[in-house]
């Protein structure tokens, strides 16, 4: 059996960046297994009507702000063609800019344990602007759907408003047209430290690819992989890269089964799903020039083919229009054949630009969520995810080490989340204390060879000598990482501790005395006393919400104590909420197990929220009702919002037209 001494899982982004880093420190012993024939995993481009299309990544979104987005700096060094996606707003969408910002001020407010999250449409209940014609969906959707590809009442508010990609790196986005591919980067990556023949082709026999990793034996001491072609291979560390989605299924077997808290952390967090569908025209017969790339559809059914964008910039001449579904719709559709999700299409393109226009002559639609190597596209933080939860995602176990963008905290979803998903890890994150059951002080068990002979990192930009949320800086680090992470370091960020002992059915009363001790500032020995709970976090914030004005949540322990009742009966509503959704997932990890080649059950897609909410005798209720996927994928009467058109859908239930 060979042997060596870490094998990472994976060559997307997070593999390769983690394998270089590791190359970087000194460890030239590495193996890489990946399941496909290639490297980039969901940075991938291919040929539709002759052109280089991205089928996953496109954007590459953070860009000319404070800090320099170290993925915009090696496409500048590769010189990759780039186009500013220009998302000029209108009216409408500056109205929702302005809820938007209300959200980053009072998010802002929030301690950083997570413990007072509240969902996107939470906040925009408090403030009375819930989405509900067709065009403030639309509106809505492309502010939120369109980049998390969850709707606002499953995303977290904290965790992505304001979104750290754009507050650290800027608000620019690059959309990748380059005949190499996005995943050229990846590829320029893997050749700094992997052998290539005169071609350029990798022959380093330590990227090893069609290699499906089937199982992974763990100890204290070192770990067994083995593949689907029976091979095995000995390690002193694993490190596992592949997507949230793919821990989230049984594509992999760990043995001995993964911790509790482990996995249900793991499937905790959400793997979204977001497709790009592509449509090849004989002629061009949408508006084009300055301003005018994107447009919105804006139908009654939310994020029906609501997103639609040109590329005369890009690939003058193309005829090519790229459509953007997300979350159920992208299942939907990737159950259904071509010709059905083109016929579609085309009904919604003719009610805004007419009855005269060409039919589609092809259509491209990728399939991220039924491909068993990823499971969806990216992740989305969802709100009840706390910051000692999203560590326990990324805590390894044993000689066991988890990389990939869902380990990003402050970039998951992105592919510099990816990048620098291991460099973020660094000590004062995870200073938060883990005592979950069997869940340990893991962070004492970072690898000695990470750490380097004296404990100390080597020229690695892993990050680990930092006590107290103090740093000296990363080491060896690219410069755009290595002022990224000082400059976190100095803000000080994950410097709140709060462990979590308390069971899910701890005394209400606990939990309150323990939420307003909390806020009256505590030692750090004190903070690890017990904390309150993920549930319980979320639904003493959904009461004072309820209770308190905006912005003002009140931890008098008088206000809270007259109200235990009150939270108790929230309670048993959130529990039983809870319930539900860890038995969707259970029973959609259970599909995922099966083979893609099936028809999955419908009942597996029930509503992406947990349940919806509706007044009644000027109390809130929560009534946990999973929708069938076929009673919300039938034809409902749409609009449109055509962009720098002058077409409006004749169908009588357009609210307006937008112009983008
Ligand atoms: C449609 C789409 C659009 C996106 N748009 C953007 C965008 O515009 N901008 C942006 O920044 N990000 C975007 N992303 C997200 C970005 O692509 C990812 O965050 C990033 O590429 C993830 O890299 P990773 O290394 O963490 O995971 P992956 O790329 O998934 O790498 C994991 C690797 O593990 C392999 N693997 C899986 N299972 C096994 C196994 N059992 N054995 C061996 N190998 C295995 C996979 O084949 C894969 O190569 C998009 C993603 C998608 C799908």
């Amino acid at each position: 059996m060979d042997s060596t001494s870490v094998i990472i899982i994976g060559a997307g982004m997070s593999g390769i960046s983690a394998a270089k880093t590791l190359s970087d420190a000194g460890v030239k012993d590495i193996l890489i297994l990946e399941a496909t024939n290639r490297i980039g995993g969901r940075i991938r481009n291919t040929y539709f009507a002759d052109l280089s299309v991205e089928t996953g990544a496109n954007w590459i979104e953070g860009v000319h702000g404070e800090e320099q987005n170290p993925i915009w700096e090696m496409a500048q060094q590769l010189g990759l063609r780039t186009f500013r996606s220009d998302y000029t707003v209108e009216a409408a969408i500056d109205e929702s800019e302005k809820i938007h910002s209300l959200g980053e001020k009072y998010s802002k407010t929030l301690p950083p344990s997570g413990r007072n999250d509240i969902s996107i449409s939470t906040f925009q209940r408090l403030e009375n602007k819930i989405p509900s014609t067709p065009l403030e969906m639309i509106v809505d959707y492309y502010s939120y759907d369109y980049e998390f590809a969850e709707p606002p009442r499953v995303t977290s508010l904290q965790n992505t408003v304001p979104l750290p990609t754009f507050d650290d790196f800027g608000d620019n986005v690059y959309f990748v047209a380059d005949e190499r591919g996005y995943k050229s980067l990846v590829y320029n990556l893997a050749t700094m430290f992997l052998k290539t023949n005169s071609q350029g082709v990798i022959v380093d026999p330590r990227l090893q690819l069609g290699k499906v990793v089937t199982e992974i034996q763990y100890s204290g001491d070192g770990a067994t992989v083995s593949t689907d072609d029976t091979s095995s291979y000995r390690a002193d560390f694993v490190l596992v890269s592949v997507s949230i989605g793919v821990l989230q299924s049984d594509l992999i077997k760990f043995n001995p089964v993964l911790p509790k808290w482990k996995i249900l952390a793991l499937y905790e967090f959400d793997m979204a799903v977001y497709t790009k569908i592509f449509l090849k025209f004989p002629f061009k017969f949408w508006p084009d020039g300055d301003d005018r790339e994107f447009f919105l559809y804006a139908s009654k059914r939310r994020g029906y083919y609501p997103v639609w964008q040109h590329f005369e910039k890009q690939y003058p001449g193309a005829n090519i229009l790229m459509v953007t579904v997300t979350d159920e719709e992208s299942r939907r559709i990737e159950q259904q054949d071509e010709s059905t999700t083109k016929t579609e299409a085309m009904e919604v393109l003719r009610s805004m630009f007419g009855k005269d226009i060409p039919q589609a002559t092809d259509i491209l639609v990728p399939r991220w969520w039924s491909n068993k190597f990823f499971r969806g596209s990216f992740s989305n933080w969802p709100l009840g995810v706390n910051r000692h939860e999203f560590d326990s995602i990324k805590a390894p176990i044993k000689r066991l080490y988890f990389t990939g963008e869902h380990t990003s905290e402050h970039y998951n979803g992105y592919v510099h989340g990816a990048y620098l998903a291991e460099m973020e890890y660094k000590e004062d994150d995870h200073d938060h204390g883990c005592f979950y059951e069997d869940q340990q002080f893991w962070i004492t068990q970072m690898p000695p060879i990470i750490l380097g002979k004296e404990g100390a990192p080597p020229t690695s930009n892993i990050f680990m000598d930092s006590p107290g949320c103090k740093a000296d800086g990363p080491h060896g680090a690219p410069e755009a990482t290595s002022k990224l992470l000082q400059r976190r370091s100095k803000k000080g960020e994950g410097c709140e501790g709060g462990s979590i002992t308390s069971k899910e059915d701890r005394d209400v009363k606990v939990i309150v005395a323990a939420a307003s001790k909390r806020e009256k500032g505590m030692t750090r020995e004190q903070q690890h006393q017990p904390q309150l709970p993920r549930l319980h976090a979320c639904f003493l914030s959904e009461f004072q919400a309820q209770t308190a004005p905006m912005g003002r949540h009140t931890n008098d322990p008088t206000v809270l104590n007259s109200s235990i009742a009150l939270l108790q009966e929230r309670f048993k509503q959130l529990q039983r909420v809870r319930e539900m959704r860890e038995g969707r997932q259970l029973q959609e990890s259970a599909f995922r197990s099966q083979s893609c080649d099936r028809e999955p059950p419908r009942w597996l897609f029930p509503g992406a929220a947990p349940g919806h909410h509706h007044r009644r005798h000027g109390e809130e209720h929560v009534e946990v009702q999973p929708l069938d996927a076929s009673t919300s994928a039938g034809s409902l009467p749409r609009g449109s919002i055509a962009a720098q058109s002058s077409v409006v859908s004749n169908e009588a239930d357009v609210d307006t037209s937008l112009h983008l």
